[in-house]
């Protein structure tokens, strides 16, 4: 039977076709107000909001205006996706807890379908068997006390190197943004490549660039029964590219690691281990009850990478721009920290767990500026009832913890920076407290809180010891802008370009010496 391929023209008009579709597709979404289709099912929940406000992205401000008018759980219909944005306590408390199993898996998007190897990592994968036992091994080994501990070599050797840059610059304007976000990349890095990571500025570079992916808008993920719109879309080859240059990386790291371990096997090698070499323990071996493959293996190393800089830099930057803006908070960080490293002799992350009060301008920050502030999104397994209202399997759920953070009904003054306010309060990170979820909360809470949190402590703790800050003339204090720069993690839009005041004169010293 002869073949008969369709004539240039008619493959011509056909992508034509699409091109347009997809165009008017886009440009009615921009533009027009939702026709208030509801799906099947004894729906009560007013629709709120039209297309215009939801395109684009999901800015949590602007998501907290809408509740403020449409009430804290909220339908929005984005595209064809039936969403739910939950802005008070109560409600996450609902979502979270009562009914934590039902809303704990994640929506798949493009994003986590290509650069998380078909949603095979930890935090995008879905709920369910294979989830479950990565994150015993995320709890157990990865990210247990135990091993955040034995990674203390690491952040003291590149957070002195941070100081040391720091004591070389005093007196002159320095962009801290920029050097703490490199630091704690290098933490991370050294902890899951081990120490000796050449591409580690490419890898940083692609993190960076997939994060902006990440948060924008992808017009695929709203309309998912328009399967076509994925093979179409601008944003897939991106991905892909990005996704290639990273799995070049983190494959060389997987070889290098196998080739020091057959080392290490015949006593040549005393590197101690790091969180790629656990991986590979669970890499294609039966013998642990559960194997890896080596895309699951990458997955997961990306999830570590990416879950665990942006988040601890961006609330380190935080609390700075919070400190420089209310001096008396810095002040009193000051003395506590200077009266802790004084008084055991040693500046070192020994010291930490005596300051309350750094620990409680941490708790402010996050409670203020979360470094995630729509969490991640979650998705209803199946059919359940909420304070009446049903909620349809698929429906996608966004949990405001940025506009719960800031809720009058349970903060007083919530506006301000008052890390007071959690002195006399015990409320801890652990998601038990509804009007605080900086990392989630239930099955799907952040399994890097004491990573995450030390990371952020302990360079706070070494930046207020060590120095004096001020801003460059004739900027005031309380001029800092503080404006956000919205994606997936939320940065202050400016870096902040701030004057080192040495304190511990022996430091400049020793880094004049070098
Ligand atoms: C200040 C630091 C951090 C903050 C504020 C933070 C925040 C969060 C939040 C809000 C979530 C979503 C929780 C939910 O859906 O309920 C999350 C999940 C996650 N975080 Fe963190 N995180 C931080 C540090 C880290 C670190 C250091 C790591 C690992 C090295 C990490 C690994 C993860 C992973 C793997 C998930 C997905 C968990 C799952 O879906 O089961 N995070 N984090």
């Amino acid at each position: 039977m002869e073949l008969q391929l369709p004539s240039l023209p008619i493959v011509f008009s056909f992508f034509l076709f699409v091109f347009i579709l997809v165009n008017i597709l886009k440009k009615s979404a921009k533009t027009s107000t939702l026709a208030l289709t509801l799906p099947p099912g004894p729906w009560q929940l007013p629709l709120v909001g039209n297309m215009h406000q939801l395109f684009g992205s999901l800015p949590h401000h602007a998501l907290r205006d809408l509740a403020k008018k449409h009430g804290p759980f909220m339908y929005l219909r984005v595209g064809q996706v039936p969403t739910i944005v939950v802005s008070s306590p109560e409600f996450a408390k609902e979502v979270m807890r009562t009914h934590d199993a039902i809303f704990a898996s994640r929506p798949r998007t493009l994003f986590s379908q290509i650069m998380l190897y078909d949603c095979t990592d930890i935090a995008f994968a879905p709920y369910g068997e294979y989830w479950r036992q990565l994150r015993k091994i995320c709890m157990q080994e990865l990210l247990s006390t135990t091993r955040v501990q034995s990674f203390r070599p690491v952040r003291e050797e590149e957070l002195a190197k941070l100081i040391e840059w720091v004591a070389s610059n005093v007196g002159s304007a320095i962009n801290l943004t920029e050097r703490i976000h490199t630091s704690t990349y290098a933490i991370t890095s050294w902890a899951a490549f081990g120490k000796k990571s050449r591409d580690l500025e490419e890898f940083i570079s692609i993190v960076v660039e997939a994060l902006k992916q990440s948060g924008g808008f992808q017009i695929t993920d709203s309309f998912p029964s328009l399967d076509f719109l994925a093979l179409i879309s601008r944003e897939r080859p991106k991905l892909e590219r990005l996704k290639r240059r990273a799995e070049r990386i983190i494959e060389n790291v997987i070889k290098e690691h196998k080739e020091n371990k057959s080392a290490k096997e015949s006593g040549k090698s005393g590197r101690d281990e790091d969180l790629v070499d656990v991986l590979l323990k669970f890499h294609n071996n039966d013998d642990l009850g559960f194997s890896l493959t080596s895309d699951n293996v990458k997955a997961v190393i990306w999830d570590i990478f990416t879950a665990g800089s942006e988040t601890s830099a961006t609330a380190v930057d935080w609390a700075m721009a919070e400190m420089i803006k209310n001096p008396r908070v810095m002040r009193k960080a000051q003395d506590e920290v200077r009266e802790v490293f004084r008084r055991k002799g040693s500046v070192d992350e020994t010291g930490i767990s005596e300051m309350k009060y750094l620990k409680t301008v941490v708790k402010e920050t996050l409670r203020l500026h979360p470094s995630a502030p729509l969490l991640l999104p979650r998705e209803c397994g199946e059919k359940c009832a909420i304070n009446g209202y049903e909620i349809p399997a698929k429906t996608r759920i966004i949990v405001n913890a940025w506009a719960i953070g800031r809720d009058p009904k349970y903060w007083t003054d919530p506006e301000s920076f008052k890390p007071e306010r959690f002195l006399d309060r015990s409320i801890d990170h652990k998601g038990n407290n509804f009007e605080y979820i900086p990392f989630g909360a239930g099955r799907r809470i952040c399994p890097g809180i004491s990573f995450g949190l030390i990371n952020v402590e302990l360079p706070l703790a070494l930046l207020l010891y060590h120095f004096d800050w001020q801003l460059p003339r004739p900027m005031k204090n309380e001029d800092l802008d503080m404006t956000e720069l919205f994606g997936v993690a939320v940065r202050r839009k400016d870096d902040l370009h701030i004057i080192p005041i040495a304190y511990d004169q022996s430091l400049v010293g020793k880094s004049q010496e070098r």
